[in-house]
């Protein structure tokens, strides 16, 4: 296998070398308390040196500010690029890997934040990375690969950003340079296919690599993790975006297209084997002062309803095509326009009820269900959800430079379980209020997973990285019991865990009896596959990988025999 490998570290002369990948043919087509159960104290040095020096380019340290030398030095590996495009290989276990776990854990997420000498701004700008993690009699396979976005391929080709990322565009005469011409700044073209935001097994076996554009949506073999080709959508729905965390069942593929023209959303459902979207039903926006819509990273489903979230974060367009980055990237906070949850019936694409609710920020929800009397009536739908406070501020805090300077300073803002609860009683109200004391898991909350089993079901447990305080980002894996209104936390000193993704037992009869995987940058620039116990929140295995792992952001399972 062809490892290229590229670095970005210090050499003695105190000059940083800056060294980018080029593809390659043979790449393919290219409280602290005893709530804390497990705390162990890893030191190390933070300095990252490259093991295969290739011919670098050497730019002395004073092209670049103090603080961004400063920051390329210490940075944690979690926000650090990758060092090679590709590797495969058999990772030795710590501890034991149950027998019945067979099959392939996806992780997607960005794993490249820099061009040559010129670095993304933002977390999420970064170029996608696949991770695998193959389970089999208790041996893990694991590996790597960089999605061949256009995106991608063409910055690579370029030496330049070439499309309209998270924070990042291209300047207007790079894009000329790549596209051409000026109506595509207008018409879309000119936005990333750079799936790096999630990853979905459909229920006909095919795996697709998201991020919040359409033509972003990229097929890839689950095992060798090469990039297939784009999902090419076969309706005629048009639009450019959509929500990055469709329902994804065994039975059906459930989105919402966000009408940026006349604000609203469609509701759309494939079936597995097709690539066609139909229409389930549309909501108009109600917030009347806003000419967008609310952004819909996520949303929440029930056994027979979709909740469509109108938050007050809403779409710009006017940012979606701005060459220079605002404060709030491709959004805008407008508190006046409120905000609120629509409820639509699945089979008949009818609004059955559309409530205003406290002003909230969410990017994902945890899950929904329907809370009914005892004579089967439908009385409210509680939608549970990642809420931080209704305050934007998290998205600047993860903007690299703070991810990487601010490190062990107490500058995560706060989040919380936020539970909505929409009435069935004709009130135009619904609540939010924290389902459990967020002092329980250290007031950080976000990348949650729950039993697939329980989806729009009620449920108990929730999984998700909280925080252990002082830190600058989550790091802790938590689960949260939303009976009993508490949470056990796994903490590991100076480690940053991806998020925790809960796999059952096949066969089993309790909610949370299975195992809870994430990957782990670890302060040292080492990293590790962690598989804790569902149940207890112990561990079970570690599998250590031969090379650090940058942050990821959300994954999937491939259950053996299943994977085409
Ligand atoms: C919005 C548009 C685009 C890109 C959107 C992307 C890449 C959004 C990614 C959002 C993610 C990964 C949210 C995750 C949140 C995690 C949090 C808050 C964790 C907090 C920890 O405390 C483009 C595709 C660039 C263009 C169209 C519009
Ligand atoms: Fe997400």
């Amino acid at each position: 296998m062809a490892c290229i490998s590229f670095s970005s570290s210090v050499s003695p002369s105190n000059s940083i070398a800056f060294t980018m990948p080029q593809l390659d043919p043979k790449d393919g087509p290219t409280a602290r308390s005893n709530r804390f159960i497990s705390c162990r104290k890893r030191g190390g040095a933070v300095r990252h040196v490259a093991t295969q020096p290739p011919a670098a380019i050497t730019i002395p340290s004073t092209q670049r500010s103090e603080k961004e030398a400063d920051a390329a030095i210490k940075s944690h590996v979690a926000w650090t690029s990758i060092r090679r495009l590709r590797w495969e290989g058999e990772i030795s276990v710590q501890g034991e890997i149950p027998l019945w776990l067979s099959g392939t854990y996806l992780r997607n997420g960005p794993g490249l934040w820099h061009i040559d000498d010129y670095n993304f701004r933002h977390l999420f700008d970064g170029y996608a990375m696949i991770v695998k993690l193959q389970f089999e009699n208790g041996r893990v396979i694991a590996g790597h690969r960089q999605i061949e976005s256009d995106a991608y391929k063409a910055a690579m080709r370029n030496r330049r950003l070439c499309y309209r990322e998270f924070s990042e565009s291209p300047k207007p005469g790079n894009f000329l340079f790549y596209v051409g011409e000026l109506a595509s700044l207008f018409s879309g073209a000119s936005l990333t296919d750079n799936s790096n935001t999630g990853v979905v097994r459909l229920g006909d076996g095919r795996v697709l690599c998201l991020t919040e554009t359409q033509k972003g949506s990229i097929v890839i073999d689950p095992e060798t993790l090469g990039t297939i080709g784009r999902f090419e959508y076969s309706d005629s729905l048009g639009g450019l975006i959509h929500s990055a965390h469709p329902i994804v069942t065994e039975s059906e593929f459930l989105t919402l297209l966000p009408d940026l023209i006349n604000p609203g959303y469609l509701v759309v459902r494939m079936e597995p084997g097709s690539n066609e979207r139909k229409v389930i039903g549309r909501v108009d926006c109600r917030g009347r002062s806003a000419q967008a819509p609310g952004w819909v990273h996520s949303f929440p489903v029930t056994e027979h309803y979709v909740i469509i979230p109108e938050m007050p974060l809403r779409y710009c367009v006017h940012n979606l095509l701005k060459a220079e980055p605002t404060p709030l990237y491709k959004f805008q906070w407008q508190p006046e326009s409120k905000s609120y949850l629509h409820v639509m019936c699945k089979a008949s694409g009818k609004i059955v009820t559309s409530v205003e609710v406290p002003l909230y920020v969410t990017f994902h929800f945890i899950n929904a269900y329907e809370e009914r009397d005892k004579d089967g009536r439908m009385v409210a739908v509680v939608a549970d959800c990642c809420e931080h406070n209704a305050d934007t501020s998290i998205l600047d805090n993860l903007r690299l430079e703070n991810l990487r300077s601010l490190s062990g300073q107490d500058v995560l803002p706060d989040a919380r379980v936020g539970r909505f609860r929409i009435p069935f009683d004709g009130s135009p109200y619904g609540t939010l209020e924290a389902a459990l004391d967020p002092e329980e898991h250290g007031r950080g909350m976000d990348m949650c997973s729950i039993n697939p089993y329980f989806l729009g079901k009620k449920y108990r447990y929730a999984y998700a990285c909280g925080a252990r305080r002082p830190c600058n980002f989550p790091n802790t894996i938590t689960k949260i019991d939303l009976e009993k209104k508490t949470a056990k936390n796994w903490h590991e000193e100076g480690a940053i865990p991806s998020e925790p993704f809960f796999v059952a037992l096949p066969g089993a009869t309790e909610e949370d009896d299975g195992v809870v995987i994430s990957m782990i940058s670890q302060e040292n620039g080492d990293g590790y596959a962690l598989l804790l116990d569902g149940s207890t929140l112990e561990e079970i295995a570690r599998a250590k990988f031969p090379y650090g792992l940058p942050y990821g952001l959300h994954g999937c399972w491939v259950p053996k025999d299943q994977k085409k």
